[in-house]
């Protein structure tokens, strides 16, 4: 696992989104599998400023939900699909035709899920998937003590993640349903980078367990640690826990130029 420290948020939205760019330049139709939340906005910011400015062409790109909730009405505003098609696929100038993701509001919800891990596979698999962390470590939906096996399925929501959702939904934690679809911790790993991004004090602590903390599904990011090629970049904030933060700073600078996260 590769840890870069940034100095802030921006700075790792200008990373990753060069990574992105990399990626499509070697591979204009290469599956990117993207995350929710506040965390990768810095992402989409960056990539969006190149694709505007004619330094990246991201309109044969696919992209690939990571999770979605289950049960909110068809158009929901704050279904993931529809985050999604606000805060990538439009500013990226995609196609909604070139956009998977589980179907959350389907009757048959194992079937479901079942369709969507066979369709990642039948796309040739994620080649790039971008994670945020919760503040308990989850990744997707992954709460802690989901199998590290795990492949796309129902899951139940923690109070802790309904709480932090909340601000997305009016502060009513009432109002988060209880259930999602995530892609599993093994599905997860089945994509060929991971590149973690996390911001802020309020996840140093998941981001220490992680990194050097034990692999344990009560830390579902740690699985991470059996992965080939992951990143994990995080700012000053999100790093201050981290006991070998000297250590990844000397790697990084070393690195050298042509290697690329
Ligand atoms: N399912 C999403 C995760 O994919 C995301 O990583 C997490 C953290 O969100 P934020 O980046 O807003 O802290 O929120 C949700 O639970």
């Amino acid at each position: 696992m590769e840890v870069v420290i940034v100095p802030d948020a921006a700075a790792g939205g200008e990373l990753i989104a060069g990574a992105i760019a990399g990626l499509l330049a070697r591979k204009p139709e290469a599956l990117l599998g993207v995350a929710t939340g506040s965390t990768p906005l810095p992402v989409y910011r960056a990539l969006a400023a190149r694709v505007a400015s004619g330094a990246v062409d991201a309109s044969r790109a696919r992209i690939c939900q990571l999770d979605e909730y289950v049960g909110l009405p068809a158009g929901h505003p704050e279904s993931y699909h529809a985050v999604l098609l606000r805060q990538v696929l439009e500013p990226l100038g995609i196609d909604e035709s070139s956009f998977m993701g589980p179907d959350g509001s389907a009757e048959d919800v194992a079937a479901a899920c079942r369709a969507y891990d066979a369709a990642l596979t039948a796309a040739g698999g994620v080649d790039l998937q971008l994670l945020g962390i919760g503040t308990d470590g989850h990744i997707g939906f992954n709460e802690p003590c989901s199998s590290l096996a795990s492949r796309t399925r129902i899951k139940t929501l923690t109070e802790q993640t309904r709480l932090d959702n909340a601000r997305f939904f009016g502060d009513d934690i009432e109002q988060v349903p209880h259930h999602v679809i995530t892609q599993g911790i093994g599905t997860i790993l089945d994509a060929r980078h991971l590149v973690l991004l996390a911001t802020g004090e309020g996840k140093a602590e998941a981001v220490a367990q992680t990194v050097e903390g034990p692999l344990a599904a009560v830390v579902p990011a740690s699985a991470l640690q059996l992965h080939p090629h992951a990143t994990v970049v995080v700012d000053e904030a999100a790093a201050s826990k981290l006991k070998h933060a000297d250590y990844f700073r000397h790697t990084y600078a070393e690195k050298p130029s042509w290697q690329g996260i």
